[in-house]
């Protein structure tokens, strides 16, 4: 914290070390001074964290090419996830196949909207949320106490921002809620959130908590990619 660090919000995780500090505070203003240089993205209004938007990034087509492979590859999202129990996160997801070609495109436009290296990404991940669905509250920074944390500094340290890309219009339910921000976003076909996940100063931040609010009606397709401060992987 320091002296301009906004005051803890009202749910947070307990203090945690953070070795990566200064290279996130890197990544925060790189990506910054970029989206905020392109017409297309939209910041959302949120005080205490970046959060920003982009309509129509994927086309109609493009996003059901993604729910076929989504479809060809979920499985139960706690096979993928250890250190969560089945309750936190009910969906179903997977990594899409990372050498797919258009899998490729999709990465490496992400990759050029947020102006990150490729390599510090994540492959990224689809999930499919059926009624009753959901991914409950949680931050997308590693809790660096956690003993997972070991083997993520070793392969690309810190997760910096997340993009994600609502593949389908849901009937009822399945929002981002971002609950120490007071905002809500619906899932709408096509358009790709992306937000940074350490404060101004670099700082794991707290107000990024969020949740994939349960799906009531329809099914909810998405992809997330997220990346690190560094290479990501054992590269
Ligand atoms: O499903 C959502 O809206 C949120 C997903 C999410 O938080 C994540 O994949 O990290
Ligand atoms: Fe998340």
């Amino acid at each position: 914290m320091t002296k301009d660090s906004p005051p803890l919000p009202l749910r947070h995780y307990p203090p945690c070390p953070n070795p990566d500090r200064a290279a996130m505070k890197l990544v925060g203003d790189r990506v910054r001074a970029r989206l905020e240089a392109d017409p297309l993205v939209q910041r959302l209004p949120a005080e205490h964290a970046e959060v920003w938007a982009v309509g129509d990034f994927l086309s109609g087509e493009e996003c059901d090419r993604l729910i076929a492979l989504i479809d060809g590859t979920a499985v139960p999202s706690q096979i993928l996830d250890h250190g969560y129990n089945e309750v936190w996160r009910t969906s179903y997801s997977g990594d899409v196949d990372r050498n797919d070609s258009f899998v490729r495109m999709v990465e490496r436009r992400i990759d050029d909207l947020i102006g990150l290296p490729h390599e510090w990404g994540e492959t990224m991940q689809g999930q499919r949320y059926a009624p009753g669905q959901e991914f409950r509250e949680h931050m997308d920074w590693f809790w660096t106490k956690a003993p997972y944390f070991k083997t993520e500094a070793k392969r690309g340290g810190q997760r910096t921002y997340t993009a994600m890309i609502y593949l389908n219009d849901v009937e009822e339910g399945g929002e981002t809620a971002f609950l120490n921000l007071g905002l809500s976003i619906p899932p709408q076909r096509g358009v790709l959130l992306a937000w940074n996940n350490a404060g101004l100063d670099g700082s794991l931040n707290q107000f990024t908590l969020h949740a994939g609010t349960p799906v009531v009606k329809g099914t909810k397709y998405i992809v997330t990619k997220w990346y690190r401060t560094r290479t990501w992987g054992n590269a």
